[in-house]
């Protein structure tokens, strides 16, 4: 039986193991994972311990290098939107006052570097990577998490076709060059609850959806219900988060949900998360798929492209323009 969710009342984050065999009640599951919450837990996800290990401790060493030799590489100053973000530099709930965490972002990039005939390939939204010259591992264990994370984002996109009633191989030809950005974020201990300055500010996600590491025994994020209750969505062991964003929610006409979410670490111990945020093709039109239309239904949204939904909103998010 698949216990069915009510966007309202919705108290517990789904949760779906992905070696399920039968294919049908894991379709059903993601269904009702994407359609009445937007946010779900994911067993057998297929990134190994080892690669989270890696990127954990090469994150914990980058955070600690002293700020002028982080904002050596601040994002602000990097083509692309690439590199480092420092404490309150970022505010994603227009309401807040920043964000009490810092990050680094980067893109694609093949483990074994670029070769000079992928540099036209590395096109608009996804740019060249930069990366400190500190901890030396730092881009093999980033890269290494990535990938892994990335092969999961992939095993992804048939299991939301299905969701929605169309062929497993439906975004196949949408996501070929898809961006897929990721961040390894460290979040400070915050000594107080505090309205206008959380870990992040509630905030939904832009892109399809993202593919969430927490650090194991820290309880910071939240989901918000329709009934407005914020529902805490611990880190559980041997699973990750997936959750919908914008785009999606653009695309199915709000069939799926980008559900509002927020994270404030008052553990007193250090927090350190990942998202990696799974997107389209820049050209995609995201235009409602059409089993999502309907005489209740009617169309929702102005029909734009993915890469100028990404960038309209980078550009918003970061204040800035390339
Ligand atoms: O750190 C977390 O748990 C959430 C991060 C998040 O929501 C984001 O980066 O969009
Ligand atoms: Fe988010």
């Amino acid at each position: 039986m698949i216990p069915i969710h009510d966007a309202a009342t919705f108290s517990q984050i789904p949760i779906i193991d992905l070696a399920l065999e039968d294919t049908t009640a894991l379709v059903a599951a993601v269904r009702d994972a994407c359609v009445n919450v937007g946010f779900l837990y994911v067993r057998n996800h297929g990134i190994s311990p080892g690669a989270i290990a890696g990127v954990l401790a090469a994150m914990q060493d980058y955070f600690s290098l002293p700020l002028p030799e982080k904002a050596k590489l601040d994002i602000r100053s990097t083509p692309h939107f690439k590199g480092y973000n420092a404490v309150l530099t970022s505010n994603n709930d227009p309401a807040g006052h920043g964000d009490l965490h810092e990050g680094f972002e980067f893109g694609f990039e093949p483990l074994e570097g670029w070769l000079d005939a992928d540099e036209v390939r590395a096109g608009a939204m996804e740019g060249r990577n930069v990366w400190p010259d500190r901890p030396e591992e730092f881009r093999e264990a980033c890269l290494t998490y990535y990938h892994e994370a990335f092969a999961l984002g992939r095993r992804m996109y048939p299991l939301f076709a299905q969701a929605l009633g169309l062929a497993p191989d439906f975004f196949d030809d949408k996501t070929r060059r898809a961006a897929a950005i990721m961040r390894v974020l460290h979040y400070p201990p915050q000594p107080a609850p505090d309205e206008k300055v959380l870990g992040i500010g509630a905030h939904t996600d832009f892109e399809c959806f993202t593919v969430l590491w927490q650090q194991p025994g820290i309880q910071a994020l939240q989901v918000c219900n329709a009934a407005g209750e914020w529902i805490d969505a611990p880190p559980l062991e041997g699973t990750l988060v997936v959750n919908l964003g914008d785009q999606f929610a653009r695309w199915t006409n709000d069939v799926f949900k980008s559900t509002v979410h927020r994270a404030a670490n008052l553990s007193g111990a250090r927090r350190y998360s990942i998202p990696l945020f799974f997107g389209t093709d820049y050209d995609v039109l995201l235009e409602p798929i059409p089993s999502c239309i309907s005489e209740d239904r009617p169309p929702r949204y102005e029909v734009v492209t993915a890469g100028e939904h990404v960038k309209a909103w980078l550009e918003a998010a970061y204040g800035h323009k390339h």
